[in-house]
C-alpha cells in the first residue's frame, strides 16, 4: 500500500482535468492510437481476459470472460452500453471519474468497443448527473473533433458513435437490462436471463454493458499490460477453487461519520479500516464506528469487530455480506441507532421494486411496513424473525425473483438483524414495553396511502 500510485484519479487534480488538451497533455489517446495499429480486437479481448478485471459495477463478473461470451460469427450490430447510472446508496465514484476525468472514460471506452466489434455505444447516464453531462457531451464532440470518434477513427478503419442517455431516475434503470429497456424507450422491467446481453441485448442484438470504472480500467491494461495490472491487488486464494482473484486499483467512496469523505483510490485488498482511518481521516468527533456498509447499501454491514476484512471481491463475503459491490463505504458511528439504518434501507428498496415479481414487491413493502410499525413503538420481538424470513426467500440467490433488487433489499435486513440483534431487541422493549412479547398479529401502521386505506387489515389476534 505504500507504493501504491493512484491510477484511475492520477489526473484529477490538475487544472481543467476533463480537457482535450490536459487529457492530451499527459498522453492521453496514445494508447488507442496504438492498439488500433498494433493490437486485434482478440489481442484486446485477451490482455483483458489476462488481466483478470472483474467489472467494478458491483457483481465482480470476470470483464475478458463476458466479453467472449459475444457470438463470434454475428453479423452485427453489435452495442457496447456504458453503465453509468450508479444509483447505489453511497456510490460516487463514478461520477468522479465523468466529471474530471471524461476523456479517461472516453478511452476506455473506444477500446472496449473496437475489443467487441461494437459500432455504437451509449452512455447511460443518471439522470442526476447534470455536470457529469455537460462535461462528458463536450469530451464525446471534442473526440469527434480530433477523429477520435467517428467514422474511420485514426485511420484505422474501425468506426464508433457514441451516445449519452440520460436516466430515467429509478434504481432499476441501472440493472442491466433494465438498463436496456430505458434506451429502447420503455420501463425499465428487468429482463429474465438467460439470454444475458452478451448473447441478447440492446434490440435483441449482442450487447456488453460495463461500468464506467472497469471501462477506465481498460486503458490502462492496454497501456500498461495485464501483468502490471495483476501486480495489483490480491491473488487467487488457495483455498477456494473458484476465486479467481482481484486484482487493480479500486474507487472507494467513503462516506457517512468520517471526518474526510470522498472519493479514493486503492489496491483491492485494503483494509476497511485502513480506508476509514487513512483515507476517511477516522470516525468523526472522535468517537467509535458501530457499523459499516462495505459495498453500497445493498451489500449489508459490517459491525465494528469486522473492520479487517479485506476489500476484495471475497472479504465481505466471508463476513456475511452480498460482496464488495461498489466500494461505497458508508459509516455509522456508536451513536447512531440500527432501527434508523433498517427503516432507510427498507423504504429504500420499497420504494425503488420495480414491481414485477411478487416476492420483491410484496416483501420489501411488507419489510418496510414492520420495521415502520417497531419504529413507531409497536414492535414484537417475533418481528426480527418474520424480517429474517422476509429476507432469506426474496431474490435471485433464492431463486425467486427475476433480477438482483430483492437481493440487495435482503442483505441490509439481514446483517443488521444477525449482527445488531440484540441492540433492536432492546429497542423493542424499551419502546413498546408491554406489547414487545406477543405473538399475535398486530395492524400495520396507516401509511396514508390510498390502497392502504380501502383494504384496512384486519388482525384481531
Ligand atoms: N453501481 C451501482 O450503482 C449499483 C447499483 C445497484 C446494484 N449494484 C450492484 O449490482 C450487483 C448485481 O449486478 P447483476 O445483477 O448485474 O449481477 P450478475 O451477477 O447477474 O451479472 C454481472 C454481469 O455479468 C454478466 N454475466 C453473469 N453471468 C453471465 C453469463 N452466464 N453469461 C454472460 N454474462 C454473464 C451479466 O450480464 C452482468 O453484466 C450487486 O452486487 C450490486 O453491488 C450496483
Ligand atoms: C437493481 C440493480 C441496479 C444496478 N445498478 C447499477 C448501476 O447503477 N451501475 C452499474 O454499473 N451496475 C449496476 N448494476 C449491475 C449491472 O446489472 C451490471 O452487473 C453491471 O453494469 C455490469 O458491469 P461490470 O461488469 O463492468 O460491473 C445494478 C444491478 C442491480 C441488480
Ligand atoms: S426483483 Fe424486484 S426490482 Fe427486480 S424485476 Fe423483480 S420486482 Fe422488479
Amino acid at each position: 500500500m505504500e507504493s501504491f500510485e493512484p491510477v484511475l484519479l492520477a489526473n484529477i487534480q490538475r487544472p481543467d482535468s476533463h480537457t482535450l488538451a490536459v487529457y492530451e497533455a499527459t498522453g492521453g489517446y496514445q494508447t488507442l492510437r496504438r492498439a488500433l495499429r498494433e493490437l486485434s480486437p482478440a489481442q484486446v479481448v485477451d490482455e483483458v481476459r489476462r488481466s483478470g478485471l472483474r467489472g467494478r459495477g458491483g457483481a465482480g463478473f470476470p470483464t475478458g470472460l463476458k466479453w467472449s461470451f459475444l457470438p463470434a460469427d454475428h453479423p452485427g450490430p453489435i452495442y457496447l452500453c456504458v453503465n453509468a447510472d450508479e444509483s447505489e446508496p453511497g456510490t460516487f465514484c463514478n461520477r468522479v471519474l465523468m466529471e474530471l476525468d471524461p476523456h479517461q472514460v472516453l478511452e476506455g471506452t473506444i477500446l472496449s468497443a473496437y475489443a467487441t466489434r461494437a459500432t455504437t455505444a451509449y452512455i447511460y447516464l443518471r439522470y442526476e448527473y447534470p455536470l457529469a453531462y455537460r462535461r462528458l457531451q463536450a469530451a464525446i464532440d471534442e473526440a469527434y473533433a480530433a477523429g477520435y470518434l467517428g467514422r474511420n477513427i485514426l485511420g484505422s478503419g474501425f468506426s464508433l458513435d457514441v451516445y449519452i442517455h440520460r436516466g430515467a431516475g429509478a434504481y432499476i434503470c441501472g440493472e442491466e437490462t433494465g438498463l436496456i429497456e430505458s434506451i429502447e424507450g420503455k420501463r425499465a422491467w428487468p429482463r429474465s436471463k438467460p439470454p444475458f446481453p452478451a448473447v441478447e441485448g440492446l434490440f435483441r442484438k449482442p450487447t456488453v454493458v460495463n461500468n464506467v470504472e472497469t471501462l477506465a480500467c481498460v486503458k490502462h491494461i492496454i497501456e500498461r499490460g495485464a501483468d502490471w495490472f495483476r501486480s495489483i491487488g490480491v491473488p487467487p486464494s488457495p483455498d477456494d477453487p473458484r476465486d479467481p482473484g482481484s486484482f487493480g486499483p479500486k474507487l472507494f467512496c467513503i462516506s457517512g461519520h468520517v471526518n474526510k469523505p470522498g472519493c479514493y483510490e486503492a489496491p483491492l485488498g485494503i483494509s476497511c479500516r485502513e480506508l476509514i482511518e487513512k483515507f476517511g481521516g477516522g470516525v468523526w468527533k472522535g468517537r467509535r464506528a458501530k457499523a459499516v456498509v462495505p459495498g453500497g447499501l445493498s451489500t449489508g454491514v459490517l459491525s465494528v469487530d469486522e473492520l479487517d476484512v479485506p476489500m476484495d471481491f471475497v472479504g465481505p463475503v466471508q463476513k456475511g455480506c452480498l460482496g464488495l459491490g461498489t466500494g461505497g463505504v458508508i459509516v455509522m458511528d456508536e451513536t447512531y441507532p440500527m432501527i434508523e439504518f433498517l427503516h432507510n434501507s427498507c423504504r429504500f428498496f420499497a420504494h425503488e421494486s420495480c414491481g414485477q415479481c411478487t416476492p420483491c414487491r410484496e416483501g420489501t413493502s411488507w419489510a418496510l411496513q414492520i420495521v415502520r410499525r417497531i419504529k413507531a413503538g409497536r414492535g414484537r420481538l417475533v418481528d426480527l424473525d418474520l424480517l429474517l424470513e422476509i429476507a432469506d426467500n426474496i431474490g435471485i440467490i433464492p431463486g425467486t425473483t427475476i433480477c438482483g433488487l430483492a437481493d440487495g433489499a435482503a442483505w441490509p435486513i439481514k446483517t443488521a438483524i444477525r449482527k445488531f440483534r440484540e441492540e433492536l431487541e432492546d429497542y423493542i422493549k424499551r419502546t413498546n414495553p408491554t406489547g414487545y412479547k406477543t405473538r399475535r398479529p398486530v395492524p400495520a401502521l396507516d401509511n396514508g396511502s390510498p390502497s392502504h386505506k380501502e383494504s384496512p387489515v384486519s388482525f384481531q389476534g
